[in-house]
C-alpha cells in the first residue's frame, strides 16, 4: 500500500508562463466533443505531473536519467526552462533514442553511463502503477534501457495521468508486460511464457515497416497478457530466468515516488510504503 502525501493544485507550482496557459486553457475550454476534452484533461494531467516532479526533484549539479514516453516530454521542456530561469546545471542520461533526441533538442547536457554510471534522479512515465507503485512500463519498448537507468539512480520518480493510478496492474492498461527478448529466442520463450504463467505473449509488431518491431537494442518484444495478477516481484525474478529475455516491463520496487496528474489541475503525489 502507498499513501497520498500531497496533493496540489498546479497553478500553485507552474512559474513559466508558457506551462501556465497551457493549464488554464485545459481548466476553461468546455467546447467541441467530449474526446476532445477528454485528451485535453490527460494532457493537463501528465504536464501537471511532468513539472511538479522536476520541481521537486532535480536540483543544480545533478545526474538525472531521462525516460521515454510522452509524458516525459513536458518534464524536459520544463528542465530546459529551469537552466534558462535558474542557470540549473544538470547532466541527462537518455534512456532511448526517443530521449537522446528530447535532450539535444531542448539543448540539455547529454550524458552516458559509461561516464556517468550513478544517477541522482531518474524521471519517466510509466503505463500502469499499481497500490505498491509496482509499474509497467514499455508501451513505448524501452523498458530495458529505462530499467538500467532507474536502477541506478539514488531516486526513481514516475510522473502519469491519474488513468494509470491503479489498485492492480491490468486494470486500465490491456497491453500486457513488454519483455524484450533476444530475436532467435521469440518463439521458444513465448511458448514458455505461456505454459509457465499462462495468458499470451503476444509478438509486437512494427507499425509502418513489415515485421516485428525492433527495440533500439536490436531485439524483439512479446507483450505479455497476463489473466491473473500475482506476486510481481517472484514473477519477474522467474522471467528474468528465462534464456533469450533481456528484460521486462515489470518495475517493482523502484518508484520511490510517483506523480499522477490529474484533468483538474491538481497532481496526487505518493510515496512507495516499501520506504
Ligand atoms: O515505458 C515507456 C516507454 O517504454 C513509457 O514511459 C510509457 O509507455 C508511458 O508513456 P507515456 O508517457 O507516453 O504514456
Amino acid at each position: 500500500m502507498c499513501c497520498v502525501i500531497r496533493r496540489c493544485f498546479v497553478g500553485t507550482v507552474l512559474r513559466s508562463a508558457r506551462a501556465t496557459q497551457l493549464v488554464t486553457f485545459c481548466s476553461i475550454h468546455n467546447v467541441g466533443s467530449t474526446n476532445l476534452r477528454q485528451m485535453d484533461g490527460i494532457e493537463a494531467g501528465k504536464k501537471a505531473a511532468a513539472i511538479t516532479a522536476v520541481n521537486n526533484h532535480v536540483k543544480t549539479n545533478q545526474v538525472v536519467g531521462i525516460g521515454s514516453g510522452t509524458t516525459i516530454i513536458s518534464a524536459v521542456q520544463r528542465l530546459a526552462e529551469r537552466v534558462k530561469e535558474e542557470g540549473l546545471k544538470v547532466i541527462c542520461i537518455p534512456t532511448s533514442y526517443q530521449a537522446r533526441q528530447l535532450i539535444l533538442e531542448n539543448k540539455l547536457t547529454l550524458g552516458e553511463l559509461e561516464i556517468n554510471p550513478e544517477l541522482d534522479v531518474a524521471i519517466d512515465g510509466a503505463d500502469e502503477i499499481d497500490a505498491d507503485l509496482t509499474c509497467i512500463k514499455g508501451g513505448g519498448g524501452c523498458q530495458t534501457q529505462e530499467k538500467i537507468v532507474a536502477a541506478n539512480a539514488k531516486e526513481f520518480i514516475v510522473i502519469a495521468d491519474s488513468r494509470k493510478d491503479v489498485q492492480v496492474l491490468g486494470t486500465n492498461w490491456k497491453n500486457g508486460i513488454p519483455i524484450e527478448v533476444i530475436p532467435m529466442a521469440w518463439r521458444p520463450v513465448q511458448v514458455q511464457i505461456e505454459k509457465r504463467f499462462g495468458g499470451k505473449a503476444c509478438l509486437r509488431m512494427a507499425q509502418r515497416k513489415m515485421g516485428p518491431l525492433v527495440t533500439d537494442n536490436g531485439n524483439f518484444i512479446l507483450d505479455w497478457k497476463f489473466d491473473k495478477t500475482d506476486d510481481w516481484w517472484k514473477i519477474n525474478t522467474e522471467l528474468k530466468l528465462i534464456p533469450g529475455i533481456v528484460e521486462t516491463g515489470l518495475f517493482v520496487k523502484m518508484a520511490r515516488v510517483a506523480y499522477f496528474g490529474t484533468p483538474e489541475g491538481t497532481v496526487d503525489i505518493r510515496k512507495a510504503s516499501w520506504l
